[in-house]
């Protein structure tokens, strides 16, 4: 039976922006996402039984139906009535609960994958639908590229990629809950907004300079202020030499932007005296 492989790409936030607290309990954001190469993989094959079979070389996650992933393959499933199985393993690679939206993307591959597996033709945009029911980062992670998201982050607007350059992660080992870190932000304790105009003027640009100089996320108000070891990461970065420096999402990962190659290794060697978990991407532009 044939196979079908899916990759699913970490997103950072280049700019995270909240507005106001909505009356269902969610957020009116207004973020810059884009994608990075450190990625997950999912394999997906027929089953020759109706079921869904979740396997993954991780040991630290879900496999039942908490796993984002699961809970795609059973939504497309339900709604479309597909009588068939499948198994999926899933290959994980980024690091979990982090701001990376691993889990939304795992889930967005597994409905692409599936859309093909069961030859349902599903346009893109069918497919974001069906994944906001799941999570606010998955249409996202649906389209991929580099998006301005509105609304509480499904609302989506395809604009410019960044210029090429390193992205280096750093993830302290603590874990961090999106839920408590919205339910913790005050739109009034953030003194000054970021802007996603010039965000998006510097992208228009591949203005590299400019793009670091627009990074900006309120929420590092929250997780910066409750988790001391994030701050210190940050300021490691801007030591030794990062030319943009930001948390992603709701955090605790730190990314570091860099133009040239013969700084990645000092970002690099400076990170790894107090965080294990560092890694070295691009931009998937
Ligand atoms: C902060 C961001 C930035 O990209 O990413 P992560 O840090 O999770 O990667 C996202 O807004 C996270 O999106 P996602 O992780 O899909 O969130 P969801 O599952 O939809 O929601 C989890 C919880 O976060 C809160 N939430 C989420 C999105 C939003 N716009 N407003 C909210 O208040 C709600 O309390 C919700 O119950
Ligand atoms: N496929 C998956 N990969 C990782 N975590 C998952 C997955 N499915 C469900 N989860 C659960 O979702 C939570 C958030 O995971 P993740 O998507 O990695 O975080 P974030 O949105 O902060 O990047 C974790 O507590 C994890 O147990």
């Amino acid at each position: 039976m044939s196979k079908i492989y899916e990759k699913a790409p970490a997103k950072i936030n280049l700019v995270l922006d909240v507005l106001n607290k909505r009356e269902d309990g969610f957020h009116e954001v207004e973020m810059v996402m884009t994608m990075v190469d450190l990625a997950d993989r999912l394999e997906m094959e027929e089953l020759p039984r109706d079921q869904i079979v979740l396997s993954s070389q991780a040991g630290f996650i879900p496999l039942d139906e908490k796993n984002l992933a699961f809970q795609a393959a059973r939504l497309i499933k339900e709604r479309y009535g597909v009588k068939r199985g499948v198994y999926i393993h899933l290959d994980k690679q980024i690091p979990v609960a982090a701001g990376l939206a691993g889990g939304s993307s795992d889930a967005a591959a597994a409905l692409r994958g599936l859309n093909r597996l069961w030859n349902l033709n599903l346009s893109t945009e069918e497919l974001e639908t069906l994944g906001a029911e799941l999570g606010s980062d998955i249409p996202f992670c649906i389209r991929g590229g580099t998006a301005l998201a509105r609304g509480r982050g499904e609302k989506l607007e395809t604009i410019s990629p960044p210029p090429q350059c390193w992205v280096i992660l750093a993830k302290p080992p603590i874990n961090v809950s999106t839920a408590d870190v919205y339910g913790k932000f005050r739109v009034s304790d953030i003194p000054k907004h970021p802007s996603v105009a010039d965000m998006m003027g510097a992208l228009s640009r591949q203005s590299f300079h400019d793009m670091c100089a627009s990074l900006g996320n309120v929420l590092e108000s929250v997780t910066l202020n409750r988790y001391p070891e994030v701050k210190q990461i940050k300021d490691c970065m801007i030591k030794s030499g990062a030319d943009g420096v930001l948390m992603s999402g709701s955090g605790p990962t730190v990314f570091g932007l860099v133009s040239k190659e013969v700084k990645v290794a000092r970002v690099y060697n400076g990170l790894r005296g107090f965080c294990k978990e560092v890694y070295v991407a691009r931009m998937l532009t």
